[in-house]
């Protein structure tokens, strides 16, 4: 019974259904047409589909879970009045409510717990039409550590019997491994995958001194973090302020359920407590080993470290 399952599995259980979902809405709002795009900052945008789809995550979640500290990156979406039924979700995925919860985790209250949102991440990528680069982001963190994650993929596409599926989630969860799709192994040579819409002279210089056989450029931090569980790279460099809490918690719980690793440029770990502020101003490095992790930190000169804390 739903009720005898840990806390911390049934919220991913719920992520997982409830991220499903808002990814349809992302690709419905694509196909109206009408994006709504509003300009938040400098290359900071946000439109319907980002505003839709967090107002059903944390609707849908908050539903259920009225305790859990839900923080979500699209100011204000959340108290626009009453949201429509269908998007209002209380499924939960069987496959990972079945999860034996690690023991750590088994007596997390509401209380403890703060979960991260983006609702679209890679909007630049999705308002240009480089749909692939999108992904819907839910982190779960207890106690500042980010536990258990869903990265959804609304574009990416499977053939089942002649059918073509839109859709895919993978999901992680500390100590238990990750799940909806298999992880493949890391390319044998260092191929670096990184922002390709809010680069830098100092984001370029990280990538010169890494030495790589080549560099990916794409849109989103989930996509690039999928793009390391999948063998399709082997690091992920950004030194530079942009990324937000909402952008790494799940691709880090998932990355780290997988054996990776993710930090700041300085070999940090973010924290993920409700009163922490929201920037990642010391940038983004992941690995998908330990051993890559430490071998792309240390190829990072001090002055580029110094230059990046002190900003
Ligand atoms: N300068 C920035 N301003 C706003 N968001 C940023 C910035 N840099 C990075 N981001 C967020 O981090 C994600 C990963 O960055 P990048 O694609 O450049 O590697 C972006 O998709 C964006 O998330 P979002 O699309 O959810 O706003
Ligand atoms: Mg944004
Ligand atoms: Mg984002
Ligand atoms: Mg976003």
């Amino acid at each position: 019974m739903t009720t005898n399952v840990p806390l911390v599995v049934r919220l991913l259980a719920s992520s997982v259904s409830v991220a499903n979902r808002a990814g349809k809405i992302v690709r419905d709002v694509m196909s109206k047409g009408e994006l709504g795009i509003v300009e938040k900052g400098k290359d900071d945008y946000q439109t319907e589909a980002d505003r839709s789809a967090q107002r059903c995550i944390i609707a849908s979640l908050a539903a259920q879970y009225p305790k859990v500290n839900i923080i979500g990156e699209e100011d204000g979406s959340d108290n626009e009045g009453d949201v429509a039924s269908d998007w209002l979700i209380s499924e939960a995925d069987k496959d990972v409510l079945s999860l034996e919860c690690p023991v750590n985790l088994r007596s997390v209250k509401e209380e403890d717990i703060v979960v991260w949102v983006d609702p679209l991440d890679g909007t630049s990528e999705y308002t240009q039409g480089f749909l692939e680069h999108v992904t819907v982001l839910i982190g779960i963190s207890v106690n500042e550590k980010p536990v258990a994650g869903v990265i959804h993929q609304p574009y990416y596409k499977t053939m089942l019997g002649g059918e073509k599926i839109m859709g895919r989630t993978i999901w992680g969860l500390q100590e238990v491994g990750v799940g909806g799709f298999t992880p493949a192994p890391p390319p044998d040579s260092l191929i670096i995958t990184t922002t390709r819409s809010h680069s830098n002279p100092l984001v370029e210089k990280a990538l010169q001194v890494m030495n790589a056989a080549q560099i990916l450029r794409v849109g989103g931090a989930g996509y690039k973090v999928l793009q390391l569980l999948e063998g399709k790279a082997s690091v992920y460099v950004f030194a530079s302020p942009g990324c937000k809490k909402w952008d790494t918690c799940a691709p880090e719980a998932v990355l780290s359920a997988a054996g990776g690793q993710l930090t700041d440029i300085l070999g940090d770990f973010y924290k993920y407590g409700g009163t922490e502020l929201h920037p990642n101003k010391t940038g983004v490095l992941a690995a998908v080993s330990k051993d890559l992790h430490s071998y792309a930190l240390n190829r990072i000169p001090q002055e580029l470290k110094d230059a990046l804390a002190n900003k």
